[in-house]
């Protein structure tokens, strides 16, 4: 420390007497200003320190910490920030730094800091571990790979560059080599030994040689311990291959059965496994270790690995420790998660079937066909397609699923392994089927052959009569367990014909051509899409939104709002920064004196927040900076809602929300939900209907998303049209489908998918006529001017040819705000907007201008309106709908769709009738 101090001070300084056992870690310097830039730590309150309130805290960490368990925030200032103030002797029982990165050696600058225990968890493919004796000497902890142990490291990569010297102690290792790796165990002797599950040599042990340790140290269990191995795998064929890292501490072997993060417990310790690695966590340390369990159980690490196929029949199935662990609608999530996640599906390459590897569709038809295989698992399997039969290869008949489906290669004569020389459908059947078959009364004298229809009858081969019905006597439904051979439950299942048809058809069949209408709606980004889309789910849809559906869409909103914070954190700092340069630049007027030259440090504004909020919001911005919020989300939200709070009501914060319009990237309606911000963070907050509508990226990841439903009937209209609108509704179900401009692909190639749809409604957001976003050259291009681009390519579209549009011009409200403060004429296209102003003005609100009874903004509407018509009638020759709409008023989403329903109705009307339905065409206007 001496050293350290004598370092910081300028040349020439008198010594400081440090009192070696109460010394601060940092001393206010008081001498002549100094030529250089001091490294500035800032102080906090070790009472302070935040903690980790909600997860449970690891036993036996917990149970040897001196000072409680840290919880180091990630990201290079905070763990530095919060470690240097504890670590001027303090012996750290226990520090969690998590995030990669987080670990360098700045992450420990007090070289006497003694970490007895420590978990290293990263978002990367980065293990944990327990530093055993750990003193921070460690050149070779750097910050790209924890520890060395990297996702990043290739085969035949070594890590000894990285560990060299480090003195340190460690675990366990992966690589990305073992992605579905198994714990390496060592102890710091010449031979480790370790097992490791490859993808190529799933199960093997291997031994591995150690290599190249360090130093004598490394072997002295009692010393720093740092032990690097480099092993040869025998299952690979390329030599020595990668390399990872055994240690244990004071060179105990790891017990196999312990907890692989805290290395404690027995097996009789219950404990929770990872899906696709098997690693074995206690109750204290599965929330560390497999963090919010965006695809289920699974190590942070393993997230996006697929999982073991022994693991397939545990999916969706929680355990009692994760009950207890987690609330029941974190629990129902989790599974949830596991069952739905993309990476733990099984893949259609896994399952061969008569050795022919299945493709996509093949796996659909599978699973989706009325009598599918059930538990399907990575395998290999045999199908008989006439019978139905389906079984293991190289095994007797398992199930009898649907028939006729065309999936796999073509069976073979040895597919399940039969040696009585009868076959059915060219398989040789096994011995207890043909025991079954003789019981079922059929002549099998002679090895005969046989073709076996999914109904049970059969027929020799060669010869044209029925033979029999091999499921009709009763006595088999009684011997099909007793030799377990299935048995089908009911034979008429569906034809496989039916089946197939079923499940590939790509037109709608004729009943559904009458009665199913589908509509696209399309629009620019922020036009209004999804609003009016969710609008439509909660006026028709019975149920709008299902449990499962607001469960996801409470965590797009939680994420959403760290979204917002982050961009309001952003802005404190914008506003911050503004504000010293404004005051120093007061003082520098006012003050002569050169005491007051240059930057204050205590300068303080209110936008200043404190060291720990500081903290969390330099972290938060640095993980959205990186992109990387979807990792460290939802666990976070559960983690870190008190800061969330303390940080909204926090004077700053709620300064720079008051300047909110200031922030470019703030969503108007980021202030609906940062109202809300405490309650959304919490665990059990549940998703309004107003709150699913106002929020933002819930419709669909893809960005196409459709509902059915069909159009309510209104009361009477006194028409006479009742009946016929009666039997409408009650017929005919309508499809919306809503796609995203993102999912359109190049020259709206996508479109091509949709020639079947009846009516494009095409949203424009009214208020975009002022407003403008960058291109990826960074030049402004106005968003009005982007929504005609994408109306005049939509429009030609060939596949769009002579179909009926509507559109809605979404947003009005907004424009009834704005339009008498910029005028329309901002956009290019609306330059000759010359509105009549009547100068008897109702009130003092200028949006109530009116005009022969319209206001500004009706008569800016009509005036949209008509230039859309006159540009779609240039390019079509026919006739455009238009309507405007408050997308955020159901009312009105429910007038301009039921506008739409009219137009479809004329146009079913004049197919049946012909032309001389005019009189009910629509008016092109509605409003
Ligand atoms: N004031 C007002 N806001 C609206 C209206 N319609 C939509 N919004 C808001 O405008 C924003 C964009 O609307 P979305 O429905 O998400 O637009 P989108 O077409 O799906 O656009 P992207 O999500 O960007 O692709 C959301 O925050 C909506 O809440 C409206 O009529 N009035
Ligand atoms: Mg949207």
């Amino acid at each position: 420390m001496e050293r350290l101090l004598k370092k910081m001070l300028p040349a020439g300084a008198p010594p400081l007497a440090v009192d070696s056992a109460d010394y601060p870690f940092a001393i206010e310097y008081h001498g002549p200003p100094v030529p250089y830039d001091i490294p500035e730590v800032i102080p906090i309150e070790i009472g302070r320190i935040p903690v980790v309130p909600s997860l449970p805290s690891p036993g036996p960490l917990k149970k040897r910490s001196k000072i409680g368990r840290l919880a180091v925030d990630p990201a290079g200032a905070s763990p530095t920030s919060v470690i240097e103030n504890h670590t001027a002797m303090d012996r750290l029982d226990s520090v969690e730094v998590r995030s990669s990165g987080a670990l360098g050696s700045a992450a420990f600058p007090d070289r006497s800091a003694e970490l007895s225990d420590g978990i290293i968890d990263s978002s990367g493919a980065v293990g944990f571990k327990e530093v055993e004796g750990f003193d921070g000497s460690s050149e070779g902890i750097d910050s790209s790979g924890v520890l060395g142990f990297s996702g990043e490291v290739k085969e035949g990569e070594g890590f000894e560059g990285s560990w060299e010297g480090t003195g340190s102690s460690g675990v366990v290792g992966f690589s990305s080599e073992f992605k579905k790796g198994e714990r390496l165990e060592g102890s710091p002797d010449d031979t480790v030994h370790g097992r490791v599950l490859t993808e190529s040599a799933l199960s093997s042990e291997s031994e591995f040689r150690s290599s190249a340790l360090g130093d004598d140290e490394a072997l002295n269990p009692e010393a720093k311990r740092a032990v690097v191995v480099t092993f040869q795998d025998s299952a690979r064929s390329s030599g020595p291959a990668s390399l990872a890292i055994g240690l244990s501490p004071r060179g105990r072997r790891v017990k196999k059965e312990a907890c692989y993060q805290c290395l404690k417990g027995s097996r009789f310790t219950e404990k929770e496994a990872c899906l696709a690695c098997d690693a074995k966590y206690c109750s204290g340390c599965v929330l560390w270790a497999m963090g919010s369990m965006p695809e289920g159980r699974k190590c942070v690490s393993c997230i996006g690995s697929s999982i073991m196929e022994t693991k397939m029949e545990k999916l969706g199935k929680p355990s009692r420790m994760l009950k207890r662990l987690l609330s029941s609608l974190e629990v129902q999530q989790v599974m949830r998660s596991e069952m739905d996640c993309e990476a733990n599906q099984l893949r259609p390459d896994d399952i061969c079937v008569n050795e022919k590897k299945l493709t996509q569709e093949e796996m659909v038809l599978l699973q989706s066909c009325p009598c599918p295989p059930s538990k399907l698992k990575p395998g290999y399997y045999w199908y008989d397609k006439f019978s139905g039969f389906w079984g293991k290869q190289g095994h007797k008949p398992h199930k009898v699923i649907s028939p006729n489906l065309n999936v796999g290669g073509n069976i073979m004569k040895n597919a399940s392994n039969g040696n009585t020389g009868v076959l059915i459908n060219g398989r040789e059947i096994t011995k207890v089927e043909l025991r079954m078959l003789k019981w079922a009364g059929v002549q099998c004298a002679g090895k005969p052959h046989f073709w076996v229809n999914a109904d049970g009858t059969y027929q020799e081969e060669g010869q044209k009569n029925i033979k029999g019905q091999i499921w009709g006597k009763p006595i088999l439904k009684l011997l099909g367990p007793v030799l377990s051979l299935p048995i089908p439950s009911n034979p008429s299942n569906l034809s496989g014909e039916e089946v197939n048809n079923m499940v590939n058809r790509a037109v709608p069949d004729y009943l559904e051509q009458k009665t199913l209408r589908r509509l696209l709606l399309v629009g620019d980004q922020g036009s209004g899409t999804s609003t009016i889309f969710k609008q439509a789910k909660f006026l028709y849809g019975s149920v709008p939104f299902s449990e499962d559906e607001r469960q996801d869409i409470k965590l797009v909103i939680q994420r959403n709002i760290y979204n917002y914070l982050g961009i309001l954190l952003e802005g404190r700092e914008w506003f911050e920064e503004e504000s010293l340069t404004d005051k120093r630049k007061s003082k520098q007027f006012h003050s002569s004196g050169p005491e007051n030259n240059g930057s204050d440090e205590h300068d303080m504004t209110e936008y200043y927040i404190s060291p720990r909020l500081k903290a969390f919001s330099d972290w938060l911005l640095k993980i959205m900076a990186s992109g990387n919020l979807e990792a460290v989300f939802p666990a976070a939200t559960r983690v870190y809602a008190p800061l969330v709070e303390e940080l909204w009501n926090a004077a700053a914060i709620q300064a720079t929300y008051r300047r909110r319009n200031e922030l470019r990237l703030l969503p108007s309606v980021a202030s609906y939900f940062l109202e809300q911000v405490v309650d959304i963070c919490r665990v059990e907050y549940e998703p309004s209907d107003m709150d699913i509508l106002y929020a933002d990226g819930i419709t669909s990841s893809n960005g196409l998303a459709c509902t059915d439903f069909f159009f309510p009937c209104l009361a009477g209209d006194g028409n006479g049209n009742d009946v016929d609108d009666h039997l409408d509704t009650l017929l005919i179900r309508y499809q919306l489908i809503r796609l995203h401009t993102k999912s359109l692909g190049e020259k709206c190639k996508w479109l091509d998918m949709f020639e079947d749809v009846r009516l494009v409604i095409f949203c424009v957001a009214l208020s975009d006529y002022d407003e403008y976003f960058e291109d990826a050259n960074g030049v402004g291009i106005n968003k009005m001017m982007e929504s005609k681009r994408l109306f005049e390519s939509i429009v030609g579209h060939p596949a769009l040819d002579q179909m009926d549009f509507l559109l809605i011009l979404n947003k009005f409200d907004l424009l009834e705000q704005k339009i008498d403060m910029a005028s329309l004429t901002l956009c290019e296209w609306f330059d000759d907007f010359n509105p009549v102003v009547s100068h008897n003005r109702p009130n003092n609100n200028n949006s109530r201008n009116i005009s022969n009874g319209a206001t500004m903004a009706q008569q800016a509407f009509h005036y949209i309106a008509v230039k859309f018509k006159k540009l779609f009638y240039s390019l079509t020759g026919r006739k455009l709908h238009v309507t405007l709409a408050n997308g955020l008023d159901l009312d009105s989403v429910d007038a301009a769709l039921r506008y739409a329903w009219e137009i479809l109705k004329w146009e079913d009307e004049r197919l049946a009738f012909g032309e001389a339905v005019d009189s009910t065409e629509p008016s092109s206007y509605s409003q």
